[in-house]
């Protein structure tokens, strides 16, 4: 169980976390979601112990994140967002490396990191240097798994990784909890969110709601239309345009529109669309993701 209690961190003036609180339940997949800079690796290294925070407390298990740091690292694994793994040793000298620095060795907890590791262990003589990306992500997930952790913290462990590699990542970590792992990780993908049992939506060192993903869209009272032509570019700024816009944002292919006090009917916004000669018109009403309810809780 992690427990956090009105943290707040500063970086000279830029306070990165403001009085945040958190809690994470034993055995929850718990997910950090938030755009860059919104302070989620600043809370996974005060929670790791690499980093004192200004004001508030965390507890890990019960045990105090700067009072017993050192027992923290023993119960916890860690996958920082540039994976730690030495470029220059081999996949099998990395495993053994941090297996030896919390006093194990391999063959002892070869059970826990098997499903993961067996897919590198072919490759187990070449440089962690030259592995692909997928491929660096399941080393450092097992390295991260070496000493049997109670808590896994993984601060954005599918970026730049192929969306293969991606969807088999997620499935590993519901494979691990079912080893009842409480797991905190942290992405900027917001379709990840809904692979959460719960996830905390963060953005600029605050937390704007917190929740399981599905009542966090569930209770989003919004009307979202999805909108698509045949040019985008012109598709944005003419809806930008419309007189009762209130948001208008690209989703790959679509754009997401709401309309202020949600008054706009999609047969206007089509009319609207098909004077101005957009092509391929598709104009339909959508439930909200949890992209959607992102963007709108940003902008209040
Ligand atoms: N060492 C540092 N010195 C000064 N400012 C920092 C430092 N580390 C982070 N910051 C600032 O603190 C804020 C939070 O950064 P943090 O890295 O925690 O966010 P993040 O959500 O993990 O994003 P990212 O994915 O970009 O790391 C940002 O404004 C960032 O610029």
């Amino acid at each position: 169980m992690i427990e956090i209690k009105n943290i707040s961190k500063y970086y000279n003036d830029i306070q990165a976390l403001k009085e945040i609180s958190l809690t994470v339940e034993k055995g929850e997949l718990f997910g950090l979601i938030g755009p860059d800079g919104a302070g989620k690796t600043t809370l996974m290294r005060i929670l790791m112990t690499l980093l004192l925070p200004d004001s508030g407390e965390a507890k890990m298990n019960d045990l105090h994140v700067v009072k017993d740091f050192k027992k923290i690292r023993h119960i916890v694994g860690y996958m920082p967002g540039r994976f730690s793994l030495y470029q220059d040793l081999s996949v099998e000298e990395n495993l053994h490396f941090f297996a030896t620095v919390f006093g194990t060795t391999i063959e002892e907890n070869y059970d826990l990191i098997r499903d993961i590791y067996y897919q590198i262990e072919p490759f187990k003589n070449r440089r962690a240097g030259k592995l692909s990306g997928g491929m660096k992500q399941k080393l450092a997930l097992s390295c991260a798994l070496i000493h049997k952790p109670k808590i896994l913290i993984l601060d954005e462990p599918t970026t730049g990784v192929d969306a293969v590699s991606r969807k088999e990542f997620w499935e590993m970590l519901k494979a691990l909890q079912q080893k009842e792992i409480t797991i905190l990780v942290s992405t900027p993908y917001m379709d990840e969110a809904s692979l959460c049992d719960r996830v905390a939506l963060i953005q600029k060192g605050t937390i704007l709601d917190v929740d399981s993903p599905s009542r966090i869209t569930e209770k989003f009272p919004r009307k979202i239309i999805q909108v698509h032509s045949e040019d985008m570019f012109r598709l944005i700024q003419d809806l930008r345009s419309f007189p009762k816009a209130e948001s208008v944002f690209a989703f790959g292919q679509f754009v997401h529109f709401t309309g202020v006090d949600d008054e706009v009917e999609i047969s206007e916004l089509d009319k609207f669309l098909t004077d101005r000669k957009h092509r391929h018109v598709i104009v339909e009403e959508i439930h909200p993701g949890i992209e959607d309810v992102f963007m709108s809780l940003q902008s209040l």
